[in-house]
């Protein structure tokens, strides 16, 4: 061999351009609420409701309901003090499920501490559960043959990621590292539905650098910053990177920029492709939660006209 060709460049991954693919799936959204619109005369409705004003619940909030805004979704805010009982946020939620303007809806958490999440993730109406929090999806997903009404967000937007990307998913070792009720456990059902072979790894789980680097596809959803190092990353991987950590950054007018759970830099190098933070997972997160919301108006619309 001669050396020359003995020489290997190191392997850079393709990074997926979540921005573009989001915006791509936003276009297909917008003239989907323009048909409805047409054929009803009717728009898809989104309710968000925020508790507190915690920095980047906000944020997000607001990006939320400025892409509503931009695919002609209607929005409805209800932003409620910090301090909000659970029996009148429940109030809000019943309120909204009984509104058939809105057909989802949205609670932002992490919710304050003297709140019952899960009492209130159960008093969302089913039909309208376009987070997919509620047990009866999670449920549905959890089984084989079944097809839950709603996807959870993040993880519907990896498994876009993935499939749009062209990664092939069927009969692949997947690591999913973080076991959370909204991310790590529905991705990981998600990936097992389309036949990969799935380990969870979580924050008990010993030697955890040596399984993830048995993955072709790494998903990281662990919330430490940058803790997936470059020599955890088997050589070739697909690594999607949920984390959205902020670390202080003196450079930044905020003081702070965010960084995954993966050590990009490093993992770039081993993967063979890789999302970016910010840029990756999280415009997927809003325009699946976009792409939920006119599913269900579809349906409330279609049900509607059926019983005329
Ligand atoms: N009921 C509920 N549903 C959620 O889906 C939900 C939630 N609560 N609570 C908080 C988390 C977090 N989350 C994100 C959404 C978008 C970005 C996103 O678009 N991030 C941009 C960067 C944003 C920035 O620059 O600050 C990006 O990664 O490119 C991130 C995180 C949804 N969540």
């Amino acid at each position: 061999m001669s050396a020359a060709s003995a020489q290997v460049d190191a392997p850079t991954a393709q990074i997926i351009d979540g921005k573009a693919i989001a915006d791509e799936i936003r276009k297909e959204i917008a003239a989907e609420v323009k048909a409805l619109q047409e054929k009803y005369g009717k728009v898809p409705g989104l309710a968000v409701v925020l508790v507190g004003t915690k920095g980047d619940s906000t944020t997000y909030v607001r990006m939320k309901r400025k892409a509503c805004a931009d695919l002609g979704i209607q929005s409805f805010s209800t932003d409620l003090p910090e301090d909000v009982t659970e029996e009148d946020l429940l109030k809000v939620v019943a309120d909204y499920n009984a509104n058939e303007d809105v057909h989802g809806i949205l609670v932002q958490l992490p919710l304050p501490k003297h709140i019952n999440e899960q009492r209130i993730l159960d008093a969302i109406s089913l039909e309208k559960d376009v987070d997919g929090f509620h047990p009866a999806n999670i449920g549905a997903l959890a089984m084989r043959g079944r097809t839950p009404l709603f996807t959870s967000c993040t993880p519907k937007g990896c498994l876009e990621l993935l499939n749009r990307s062209g990664v092939a998913i069927s009969g692949k070792r997947a690591v999913v590292l973080g076991r959370s009720n909204i991310v790590g456990m529905p991705v990981a059902h998600l990936l097992q539905g389309e036949d990969a072979t799935v380990t969870v790894v979580h924050s008990r789980t010993p030697n955890p650098q040596a399984i993830c680097a048995e993955a072709d596809i790494l998903v990281a959803a662990i919330g430490k910053p940058e803790m997936v190092r470059g020599d955890w990353i088997k050589p070739g991987a697909a690594v999607i990177d949920v984390g959205t950590n902020p670390i202080p950054d003196a450079s930044k007018k905020s003081g702070y920029r965010l960084v995954g759970d993966v050590a990009f830099s490093e993992a770039k190098e081993r993967a063979s492709f890789i999302t970016p933070v910010p840029g990756g997972v999280g415009p997927m997160t809003i325009t699946m939660l976009l792409s939920n919301t006119v599913d269900s108006a579809k349906r409330a619309f279609e049900k509607a006209a059926h019983a005329q």
